[in-house]
């Protein structure tokens, strides 16, 4: 489980650019589940998952995972049980090194890097038959570098890589904005398939509706750093894509928009 409890964040306190983002904001994750989060621009998504990895800290409140508080461990701490996907194919990847060398790294996540560190040959064959998942032929392009690959190739090593060490927690951060219609479909297949036989706890963030609607087991929306939409088990099975854009509407006339 994962637990945010009575979270309060200020951006720039004290200015005049004076921001209360989350004021008592909170929310339970069970382990396991699936949520995808929707949203607003500015309604604090990306913040709540900065907050979840340690990026930001929370003026006060609690983070907890199993009952454990983990507000002040440090980021690269709790990185070590969390995967994060970002919006941006770019960031999960090391460009300048080659497909093994990437995975190599990947493996390595958490342990001590030392000046003797690189590429077990042993673990090769490994390697290989987790890039043959992905179905795009990256097992046999061990040796081309990274920055050569399309983005929706390096989204889908960044998701293999992200969860290719023991994780509690997978944080996916807008993951296929970037990509064409027909590769965010595939990395959305390929993530499905992933959390469920990983069976790992994830939050998704995503401004694509359907995605929302047909992946997870539960449904957030978020709207000025609350949650005014939660829903899981039947009512998310029976949520439509309209349903949620009428609500959506709904906000942004509240908005004035
Ligand atoms: N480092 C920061 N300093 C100051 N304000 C910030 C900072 N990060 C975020 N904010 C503000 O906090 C609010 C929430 O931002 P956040 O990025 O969490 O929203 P979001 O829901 O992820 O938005 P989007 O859908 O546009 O990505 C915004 O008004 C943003 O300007």
């Amino acid at each position: 489980m994962l637990e945010l409890q009575h979270i309060h964040k200020y951006y720039n306190p004290g200015t005049v650019n004076e921001m209360c983002l989350f004021e008592d904001f909170n929310l339970s994750i069970k382990k396991g589940q699936f949520v995808s989060v929707v949203g607003s621009n500015g309604s604090g998504k990306t913040s709540m998952l900065n907050i979840v990895c340690g990026s930001i800290n929370p003026d006060s409140g609690k983070i907890l995972i199993e009952g454990q508080d983990i507000t002040k461990e440090q980021e690269y701490r709790r990185l070590r049980r969390i995967g994060r996907v970002y919006q941006n194919p770019a960031m999960g990847t090391c460009p300048n090194m080659t497909i093994l060398e990437n995975m190599s790294m990947a493996d390595h996540k958490g342990k001590f890097f030392g000046l003797s560190m690189g590429t077990n040959k042993s673990r090769i064959p490994f390697y290989q038959e987790q890039l043959r998942q992905l179905n795009l032929g990256l097992e046999d392009k061990l040796q081309v570098k990274v920055g050569s690959l399309s983005g929706g190739q390096r989204q889908a090593m960044s998701l293999l890589m992200s969860t290719m060490t023991p994780i509690d927690f997978l944080i996916l951060d807008e993951h296929t904005a970037a990509l064409d219609p027909k590769t965010a479909e595939l990395i959305m297949e390929l993530t499905d398939k992933v959390v469920r036989e990983k069976q790992l706890t994830t939050i998704m963030v995503t401004h694509n509706l359907r995605y929302a609607v047909e992946y997870g087991d539960r449904l957030l929306m978020m709207h000025q750093g609350h949650a005014v939409m939660d829903l899981e088990g039947d009512e998310k099975k029976n949520m439509n894509v309209d349903a949620i854009l009428e609500k959506f509407n709904e906000i942004s006339i509240e908005c004035g928009n």
